[in-house]
């Protein structure tokens, strides 16, 4: 049976492909399997309502776009029976590598034609949602800061972190991981649904999606001259290898501290006061998945590689 599918284009992400992709969009759909609506989203947020109010009447609705997209499109979607779709075209585009997505159009398209689901879970973090990875310290000092800029793009945030980075000072944390406190000073603490950051960094490399659990990784106080073999073990894999990193699988994770919390939410920035409860949602979410002939694993270069404009 032919099924629908919603396309919900943000104008807004990524690095500029935006402006062809309805027409793409139209052209790569297999009119055999699938009856197709586009739509863009027209404020922040407004993913979400579309998404919200598509859900049961539609099979899939895919997010066109990068993690903010896709976490706006998939929160309206929980506990539907409706799909998350990903045309991966932000900047980081954590999820969608994850999930081995491919990153050119008419292929990801062809694994929204194919419609292969499977269900994956979420995480609730307060009144917030993520599928990807959340979190406190460095990594959310740096969203906030990054929100106010108005040059976007990679090589920006590269450029805001290497200015913050030697000035920040890391927190000193209490938190209470599956009932079992534990003290630390932090440069950053995620919350990991998937492994990945975005751009192939990875900060819980042993991480599953459909497992029931967060990867709570605890980055302690570092000498700032051990930063690039840091760096490079997120590229390679291997932080959880590092004595600065512990990673702890939990299903329930809370929070108190002095002073009210800078978060971040699949790189989205967040106020998430003084307490933070953050807990599982086992399989919450249907996500459209590429079949084995169109799974893409990719390594670091692949993100420079997508920037350089070789077609679709
Ligand atoms: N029409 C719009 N105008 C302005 N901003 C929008 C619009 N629609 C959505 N947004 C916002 O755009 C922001 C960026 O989107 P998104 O995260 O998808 O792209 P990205 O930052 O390029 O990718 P990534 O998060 O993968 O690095 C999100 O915060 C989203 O709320």
């Amino acid at each position: 049976m032919k099924k629908k599918a919603l396309y919900i284009i943000n104008p807004a992400s990524g690095i500029g492909r935006q402006k062809d992709m309805a027409k793409l969009i139209q052209n790569e759909t297999d009119a055999s399997r699938l009856d197709i609506e586009i739509l863009f989203s027209k404020h922040p947020d407004h993913a979400f309502e579309i998404s919200r109010q598509a859900a049961g009447n539609f099979d899939i609705v895919v997010a066109v776009g990068g993690d903010g997209t896709v976490n706006e499109v998939g929160r309206g979607l929980l506990n539907t029976e409706t799909a998350l779709g990903i045309l991966p075209t932000g900047s980081g585009n954590g999820l969608a590598r994850f999930l081995q997505m491919p990153f050119k159009v008419n292929k990801a398209l062809d694994v929204i034609n194919h419609g292969n689901i499977k269900s994956i879970d979420a995480i609730k973090i307060n009144d917030y949602y993520s599928l990807n990875v959340a979190g406190i310290g460095f990594d959310a000092y740096i969203s906030h800061q990054f929100a106010h800029k108005k040059k976007r793009g990679p090589l920006a945030y590269m450029q805001l972190i290497s200015k913050e980075f030697p000035k920040y000072k890391s927190d000193h944390y209490k938190i209470e991981i599956d009932g079992e406190l534990t003290e630390l000073d932090a440069f950053l603490i995620s919350f990991a649904n998937s492994s990945q950051y975005g751009n192939n960094f990875h900060i819980a490399p042993q991480a599953r999606i459909d497992d029931g659990l967060i990867d709570v990784c605890l980055i302690k106080d570092f000498p700032k001259y051990t930063a690039p073999a840091l760096l490079i073990s997120l590229v390679d894999q291997s932080i959880d290898k590092s004595k600065y990193d512990k990673i702890v699988k939990a299903r329930k994770i809370t929070i108190n501290h002095p002073h009210p919390l800078l978060g971040h939410v699949d790189g989205e920035p967040v106020n998430l006061g003084k307490t933070v409860n953050i807990d599982i949602m086992p399989l919450a979410l249907k996500v459209v998945v590429p079949p084995i002939h169109l799974r893409q694993t990719s390594n670091i270069l692949q993100p420079l590689m997508e920037m350089i404009p070789l077609g679709m």
